[in-house]
């Protein structure tokens, strides 16, 4: 009956609270951020945790939770999120991007279903189980929730990250949104793929759209892009070779191509133009030489020779403040590994092996102060849809990931872990300034 389906809607459990989130569109290019965070400072107070709202950019909240540990002077722990969505082309959806369906078999179709609002609720519902327990941590937890990662974070965590309220957190150890898994094992991620945006700009010859003449702009242009496509084409060959993951290779997609003059109809079609502009994608691993590439760029890919000009748009870190790759490691030197491992064990759950992530996220900004960060978001069995349509999350997937977040939140606190002090301002955790013992 109607009040029946009413009184559903009307339940508060902990999908129907993901669920409300969902409800909240925050997508680009206009997030709905005031709705968001009044959404999630009811959730913090309903669970009694300490909220501030923090604004380094205007009309940018970016929400600080905080659980204050018995031992605060301890390292702290921060499970970070994000606000904002990608948009959603509402046509090609089977249910509406954010109206939070869920169908019979428990899918719940909503843009941020797996990026990744789904993480921001886990962890409160873990906070909320451990609170009916009467657990009380040892450590502070952080819990932060920040605008514009969709778009880079300059405005969100990389003004956070460089805040003075950040660095009074005095934080030990950090997670941060993965990727799901098809198959049945978590998938754990140490580091992010740098992302670079390359606008290359050909300049050239005008003429009439019937001569054969060499050097205008549209044969430059697309000079570039025979070379930039065979780079390309080499980089997949590895990957098609199963010689390296997508993520431990450079890529580079063409995103946009523009010239020609504009006529009513289109483009005039007998003139060959005299500026020509394509953009690209380009991820760089952790690994890779910046200064190598621009090189390549300089003399391969956009030559002064060819009249050609570029422009890197580089979007955040690629090297930490002590100049290393923007890594986290996955071994015993890091003592936060074994307690991430212990916390999947005790739900039962696999861990893959540990991964860069193909894509980027705001953890590169917190690895960037040498404090290890680990990207996980607990989907297993569950198509990658993020960015996509019909982007959904299984209700009972969800669950589980809040039992391992659970998990994580205690057992960070059995395994306690004590941090050197160094010589850089910030914290750091290898052999170089790292953590000298277990607590
Ligand atoms: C250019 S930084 C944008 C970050 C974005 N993050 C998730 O998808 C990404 O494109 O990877
Ligand atoms: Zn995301
Ligand atoms: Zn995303």
């Amino acid at each position: 009956t109607p009040t029946q389906q009413n009184q559903d809607s009307e339940e508060d459990t902990p999908v129907t609270r993901l669920q409300n989130y969902l409800r909240i569109n925050t997508a680009h290019p206009s997030p709905d951020y005031p709705s968001a965070v009044a959404y999630l400072l009811s959730q913090a107070r309903s669970i009694g945790l300490q909220a501030q709202t923090l604004e380094f950019s205007p009309g940018k909240p970016l929400l600080l939770f905080t659980w204050p540990g018995s031992r605060p002077s301890l390292p702290s722990l921060l499970f970070n999120s994000h606000l904002d969505s990608v948009p959603a082309e509402s046509s090609k959806w089977v249910h509406p991007p954010f109206a939070a369906v869920r169908t019979p078999d428990g899918k719940i179709f909503a843009r941020g279903a797996q990026d990744d609002k789904c993480i921001g609720m886990q962890y409160l519902e873990a906070v909320r189980n451990l609170k009916q327990k009467n657990f009380t941590p040892i450590r502070t937890v952080h819990f932060s929730y920040v605008p514009d990662e969709e778009i880079g974070g300059s405005e969100g965590a990389a003004k956070f990250t460089a805040s003075k309220e950040f660095k009074d957190l005095n934080l030990g150890f950090a997670m941060d949104e993965g990727q799901a898994n098809p198959g049945d094992e978590f998938r754990i991620f140490y580091s992010d793929r740098s992302p670079w945006g390359l606008k290359i700009k050909a300049s050239g010859v005008p003429g009439h759209g019937s001569k054969l003449y060499d050097n205008s702009a549209m044969e430059n242009l697309m000079k570039s892009v025979e070379i930039m496509s065979r780079f390309r084409e080499s980089q997949f060959d590895v990957v098609k070779a199963g010689r390296a993951a997508n993520s431990e290779v450079i890529s580079v997609n063409p995103v946009y191509m523009t010239a020609g003059i504009p006529s009513p109809t289109g483009f005039v079609m007998n003139m060959q133009p005299s500026e020509a502009e394509a953009g690209f994608d380009l991820r760089m691993p952790p690994t890779s030489d910046p200064d190598a590439m621009k090189k390549r760029i300089a003399e391969e890919w956009a030559p002064a020779v060819r009249n050609m000009t570029f422009q890197i748009i580089e979007k955040g870190p690629i090297r930490d403040i002590l100049g290393r790759p923007l890594m986290t490691a996955t071994n015993e030197s890091n003592p936060w590994w074994p307690v991430f491992k212990q916390a999947i064990t005790a739900v039962g759950g696999k861990l893959a092996k540990p991964e860069i992530l193909p894509s980027t996220t705001d953890a590169r900004y917190i690895r960037e102060l040498g404090i290890p960060a680990l990207g996980f978001s607990p989907m297993t069995n569950t198509p990658i849809l993020l960015h996509d349509h019909n982007e959904f999350l299984k209700d009972t997937v969800y669950l589980r990931g809040i039992e391992s977040n659970f998990d994580l939140m205690t057992t960070a606190q059995v395994l306690g872990v004590k941090k050197k002090k160094v010589t850089s301002q910030y914290p750091c955790y290898d052999d170089v300034c790292g953590f000298i013992a277990w607590d």
